[in-house]
């Protein structure tokens, strides 16, 4: 098996999506109260020889800072000697790696994520029907019908990480939280966006729905 070097090309890539997506998603106001965390994947997943990027624990997100990002390996400890600790919730983003071989994750809290993820707890899913921004995540059935699972949510991070492991469905690229938040991903930085922005295109859909047909 070849393991090619992570370059410092690499890193800094991924840094930047991070720094542009960060501004963004903080624009949207979709990081209120240092909620939220973002990582991107350096190395090769299939040689099991890859760091990520991800922002640092606490931090208000809508500023840019030489603090705002640490690499950690594929069990979240950090990769070099820093003062910065990665996110609360970086082994979530460990198990997704591990699991789907994506190359970035982005979670985010919102109203309408908190209140569907509850709104549809005791399905455990969240159901979306026929709505044409469900292509986004590469299913192009007419009229297709999806379920994005949701999980509890704990104050203890890693007793989160066996449900995310039982319930992440590869055709669905994203798991929400009970109450808390969703997490997305995909191939690259790009793909996680556009399929972040699906997701919460959906959920507010959802919720107005749901509203209309006087379900609350
Ligand atoms: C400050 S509330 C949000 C946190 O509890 C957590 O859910 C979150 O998304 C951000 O944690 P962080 O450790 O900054 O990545
Ligand atoms: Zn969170």
């Amino acid at each position: 098996m070849s393991f090619a070097a992570i370059t410092l090309e690499e890193k800094q890539r991924a840094l930047a999506e991070l720094t542009e997506v960060k501004q963004l998603f903080a624009s949207r106001g979709w990081f209120p109260g240092t909620s939220g965390n973002l990582s991107v994947r350096v190395g090769e997943f299939a040689s099991d020889d890859f760091q990520f990027a991800i922002t640092a624990s606490g931090k208000d997100k809508s500023k840019s800072t030489p603090e705002d990002f640490l690499f950690v390996d594929q069990s979240g400890q950090p990769c070099e000697r820093t003062n910065l600790k990665p996110s609360a919730e970086t082994l979530i983003h460990c198990e997704i790696y591990r699991m789907t071989g994506c190359g970035a994750i982005f979670h985010v809290h919102t109203v309408f994520n908190n209140i569907v993820s509850e709104l549809f707890w005791d399905r455990k899913s969240i159901p979306v029907d026929g709505v044409e921004l469900i292509k986004a995540f590469n299913i192009w059935d007419e009229d297709a019908q999806i379920e994005i699972p949701i999980v509890s949510n704990f104050a203890h991070i890693p007793s989160i990480v066996p449900e995310v492991t039982d319930r992440l469905d590869p055709r669905i690229p994203g798991i929400m939280l009970r109450k808390h938040g969703i997490y997305a991903w995909g191939a690259n930085a790009f793909e996680a966006k556009r399929h972040l922005e699906a997701f919460e295109f959906l959920f507010e859909y959802v919720y107005r729905w749901a509203l209309l047909k006087k379900d609350l």
